[in-house]
């Protein structure tokens, strides 16, 4: 199920605002790769680009070629809302539809994709909250709302309402940010297991985080603000850690900026 997604010269604007150019990167199938770097340098914009979820916003276009597994998702016959169902989004703050039951909420897009038996729901239901290791918590109470989960519940419980239409790349932008430690490291071990079925790309400002939990990570920067951002260097996570080829790099890694 996981796919390979590969940027080739992404550049993105807002309006005529650049905010990334020129992004060059392969992304490997079932491997976690995070995308860090200083405030505003486009980390969110890129992730956003690889779902076409950029693009909502009035004025906002990418220009570049997206491909997953080798498909342009920018192509002229592709249908957006199957690349939005390929590509699954998980963002900073949890947010479970506030009216729907913890239940609703998880079979939500796959009632949306016309999914009506109630017993395949309700074992798909059962299926992704397993993945997303929140059954135990959650069983007896499937009827009760989402919204009166805990934070990090919350959390699981959208990664959970992501995975249950069986995407093939999962998107997470700071997906621990609002949530306590013990629930990011809940987040964290579930990034764990679920690689072993998706390709995962996260944005995090936890260098700790990028550091545990990503077998690649990619450092963006901006030269000064109202430039575009710009990869600088993707490499192994160990490598970027231990030993960056760039000094930028290293100045950003061991705190010196952003
Ligand atoms: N809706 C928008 N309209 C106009 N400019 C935007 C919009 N969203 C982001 N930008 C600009 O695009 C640039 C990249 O923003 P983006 O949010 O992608 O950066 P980021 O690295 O994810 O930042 P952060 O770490 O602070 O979340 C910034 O200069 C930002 O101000």
């Amino acid at each position: 199920m996981a796919k390979r997604v590969e940027a080739e010269g992404v550049t993105a604007y807002y309006g005529s605002f650049k905010a990334i150019e020129n992004i060059n990167l392969t992304v490997e199938p079932k491997t976690v790769t995070a995308l860090i770097g200083p405030s505003g340098c486009g980390k969110s914009t890129f992730l956003r680009s690889i779902n076409r979820m950029h693009e909502v916003l009035p004025g906002a276009r990418v220009d570049g070629k997206l491909t997953i597994d080798g498909q342009d998702i920018y192509d002229r016959d592709v249908d957006v809302t199957a690349v939005r169902r390929m590509i699954g989004m998980v963002f900073q703050r949890p947010n479970p539809f506030p009216t729907m039951s913890i239940f609703d909420n998880v079979v939500a897009g796959l009632k949306l994709n016309g999914v009506r038996k109630k017993s395949v729901l309700e074992d798909a239901a059962e299926k992704a909250l397993r993945s997303a290791n929140l059954w135990d918590e959650v069983k007896d109470r499937l009827g009760k709302p989402g919204a009166g989960l805990s934070g990090g519940q919350q959390q699981r419980l959208c990664i959970a309402r992501t995975i249950a239409v069986e995407p093939q790349v999962v998107l997470m932008d700071e997906p621990c940010s609002a949530l306590d430690p013990i629930s990011t490291l809940a987040i964290e071990d579930l990034m764990f297991k679920l690689k072993d079925q998706y390709t995962i790309i996260i944005v995090t400002h936890n260098m700790q985080q990028a550091a545990r939990v990503s077998d690649r990570t990619a450092f963006f920067s901006i030269e000064r603000t109202g430039d575009p951002g710009r990869l600088i260097e993707y490499d192994y996570t160990q490598k970027i850690f231990s030993n960056p080829s760039v000094k930028k790099t290293e100045d950003y890694i061991t705190g010196r900026f952003g």
